[in-house]
Parts: C-alpha cells; structure tokens; sequence
C-alpha cells in the first residue's frame, strides 16, 4: 500500500428538512482512505450508507463538512469540472445499475473511455479484457434487456473499473450475485488494489464480502462507531 490520502472526509454532516423538522442522517464524519486500501461499511437499513456513498462521490452534497477526494476539494467544485474529474477518478456500482438499454455489454463498458478521449478500439479492448474477468466473455454482444440480473451487475462491475478509477464505490455490488460470482468480484477487487493501487468503499449487507476489506467501518445512530480490522465484521 502506498501512503497516498484518496478520500478524505471531514466533519461531513447531513441533515433532510422534513417539514415539520429535520433528519439527521449523519454527523461529523470523518474517513480516511488510502491508494490500495478497501473499506467496507456496514449498518442496518437507513442507518445512511448510501448517502455516505453519495457524499463521497460527490452525487449529494454534504450538509456540513468537506469530502477531498484525490487531493480536490469535492463540493466546492462546479458541476461540469466536477463530472470530469469523476468520470477520471471515481468508479461507480450502484444497487441499479444504470446501464444503456440500447448498447451492448461491451458497449456499455467502454463507454466512460470513449466520454474520456480514449480510441475505439483501445476502449473496446479494455472493455473485452475486464468483462472477460467478471466471467460475461460469451455475453459481449448482449443487451442489458438479454442479461440476467446478476449479469448486468457485472457489466456494471466492468464499467465502474475500466477507466482504471483511484476509487471506486460500491453499493451492495454482491446483492443479486451468487456466492461463486460474488468471490469474482471479490477477488478482482483483491487484484485491483495490488496491481493499480486502487482503493474502494463497498456498502454491502454481505458479511462475507465485508470480511474480506481490510478495513470495516459500521454506521450506527448517525456515527462510524466501528471500525475494525477485516475478519471482525
Ligand atoms: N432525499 C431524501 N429526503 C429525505 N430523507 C432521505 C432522503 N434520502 C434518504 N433519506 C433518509 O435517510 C436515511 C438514510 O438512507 P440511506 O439510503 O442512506 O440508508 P442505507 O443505510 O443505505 O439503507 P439500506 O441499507 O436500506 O439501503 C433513511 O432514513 C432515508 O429514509
């Protein structure tokens, strides 16, 4: 692992105006996480992970607090700049995935290399290569309406990682995945840390996914009052 600060979290606060009042989903967060590094956290339903997620990725803004990701001041970039550098930096895998109906597995997979210059046919090779690992070889061609659920997840997958992020975040990637393609999954996160440095946080319901991060952070009441080391999930 090397030393280099990737997301750094600040005193990140929010709060939901309801009406009649306010929701605190979370205060003073802070989250430190490393090139190479995998983090997962954990914490019953609306405890507030995926909108911890979202801070992170700088989909929502924070109420309070500052989210650096990479060294960049997340929120107080404007939209447009602030899109580029996620498409750069940041790689997502969200419970739906988001995938465009109308374009191939590969298609969809090279996509964000196309939106950032690449060529064709580098973007295209890339795309091959990744789906290849997530097991989808002989679905390359296929449309995300032709593909199972669990297929899709790892188009997804694939997608999220082929611009070769410093991030990327997930939310429950293993959700609708079998135990034998969610180890794929877990162990091309394995691969991805010690070859490229990349880091990850995984929002996931799956202990044994949580158990394989090194690291493993539980919200709870608005807090990360848990964080432990893996194998204590
Ligand atoms: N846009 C919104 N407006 C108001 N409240 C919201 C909004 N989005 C989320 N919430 C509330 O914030 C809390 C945290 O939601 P969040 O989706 O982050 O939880 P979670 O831990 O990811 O849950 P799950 O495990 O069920 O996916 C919940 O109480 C939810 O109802």
């Amino acid at each position: 692992m090397n030393n280099q600060l990737i997301i750094d979290c600040r005193g990140v606060a929010k709060t939901y105006d309801e009406g009649a009042g306010e929701l605190t989903v979370f205060h003073d967060i802070d989250l430190q996480l490393h090139a190479g590094e995998t983090l997962a956290i954990i914490g019953s339903s609306g405890a507030g992970k995926t909108t911890l997620l979202n801070m992170l990725g700088g989909l929502d803004k924070p109420s309070r607090g500052e989210v650096w990701v990479a060294g960049e001041n997340l929120h107080a970039m404007r939209e447009k700049p602030r899109s580029r550098f996620r498409n750069k930096t940041l790689g997502f895998v969200y419970q739906f995935h988001h995938l465009l109906p109308e374009f191939s597995a590969l298609e969809n997979v090279a996509m964000p290399c196309l939106l950032g210059g690449m060529s064709v046919s580098e973007a295209t090779q890339r795309a091959r290569a990744l789906l290849t690992q997530v097991g989808l070889a002989p679905r390359l061609k296929h449309k995300p309406g032709e593909l199972s659920g669990g297929e899709r997840q790892r188009v997804a997958i694939a997608r999220a990682l082929v611009n070769q992020p410093r991030c990327v975040l997930m939310d429950e990637p293993t959700g609708n995945l079998d135990e034998q393609t969610a180890d794929q999954v877990q162990a091309l996160i394995q691969e991805l840390t010690e070859e490229l440095q990349t880091a990850f946080v995984v929002v996931t319901h799956d202990h044994r996914l949580a158990r394989r991060m090194q690291r493993v952070s539980r919200l709870d009441h608005g807090r990360l009052v848990f964080d432990a080391v893996a194998g204590e999930a």
